[in-house]
């Protein structure tokens, strides 16, 4: 076993994962790691995969066959609480489940939750906590919101507050799905810019080929379940790789001044 690959350090490894409902393989023997501290990509076709292989890497799904490990550790083999405080998660449905559970809540209470992985029992938050929260908040430019109530935030304004509140978890890997959802083009464009920032482990789903490609080190591509490519992000977005997947023309072009690439579409005629 090679121990840079295998061991402490590594990422967000996914071993031949694969998940079936009804005798149909939603995901496919599906492996590849997300290297640690780095962002990750996770594109495809709908219904090619993307939130159910996220699921399983946040416990929300078993593998049916295969394994999920964070840091050499099988995610599935490991208390709970652990897992909670090592990965967090911020879902497509969210806003839709914090909306109906945070019944009337503000957002800097929604955001204190996310410290209730770190507390033992029903022990109060701390003044540490807070300033985590604070913090979270002000990093996802949700400051201004922290007295409002969540229900009553815009689509835009609550994808910000989920933001914080994965960062307030305080788990050095990120797992967000579709997070540009509702969001300027500003702010999908800054939700990225962010989460590089961080420095921590995270794999996006993301539909916006062009955001991948200016926000994510790495990709990984799905289609029909299956893994199709991964690897450095604009040696996968490829105008090839994306017309094989995507079944569109896509021509890559490469940004002035530098080695950036952007991709653009056009529809395959028949
Ligand atoms: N619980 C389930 N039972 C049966 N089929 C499911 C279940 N959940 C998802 N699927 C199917 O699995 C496939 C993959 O769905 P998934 O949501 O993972 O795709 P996705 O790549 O995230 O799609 P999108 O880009 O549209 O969000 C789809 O065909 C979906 O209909």
């Amino acid at each position: 076993m090679n121990p840079r690959q295998h061991g402490p350090g590594e990422g967000l490894r996914f071993d031949g994962v694969t998940v079936e409902r009804a005798g149909r393989r939603l995901v496919d023997d599906v492996g590849f790691t997300a290297p640690a501290g780095q962002v990750t990509a996770l594109v495809g076709p709908n219904g090619s995969g993307k939130s159910t292989l996220l699921k399983t890497a946040y416990r929300l799904i078993r593998p049916d066959a295969g394994a999920v490990s964070l840091d050499g550790e099988d995610l599935w083999q490991l208390p709970r609480r652990q897992v909670a405080r090592r990965v967090a998660v911020m879902a497509q449905e969210a806003q839709a489940v914090v909306d109906s559970a945070g019944m009337g809540q503000s957002v800097l209470d929604i955001v204190l939750m996310a410290r209730s992985v770190h507390h033992s029992g029903f022990s109060p938050d701390t003044d540490a906590d807070l300033d985590v929260v604070v913090r979270s908040l002000e990093t996802a430019r949700a400051g201004h919101l922290a007295d409002r109530g969540f229900a009553e935030l815009s689509g835009g304004e609550k994808q910000r507050v989920l933001l914080a509140r994965a960062l307030a978890q305080g788990a050095g890997t990120l797992l967000l799905d579709e997070p540009t959802n509702h969001l300027d083009i500003a702010f999908q464009m800054e939700l990225l810019h962010i989460v590089r920032g961080l420095g921590r482990t995270a794999v996006v789903a993301v539909h916006d080929l062009n955001l991948a490609l200016a926000y994510c080190d790495h990709a990984a591509v799905l289609s029909s379940g299956r893994l199709v490519d991964h690897g450095p992000v604009d040696q996968v977005l490829t105008a090839g790789q994306v017309r094989d997947a995507f079944g569109v023309q896509a021509t890559t072009m490469r940004l002035p001044g530098g080695d950036q690439t952007r991709l653009a579409f056009e529809r395959l005629e028949a």
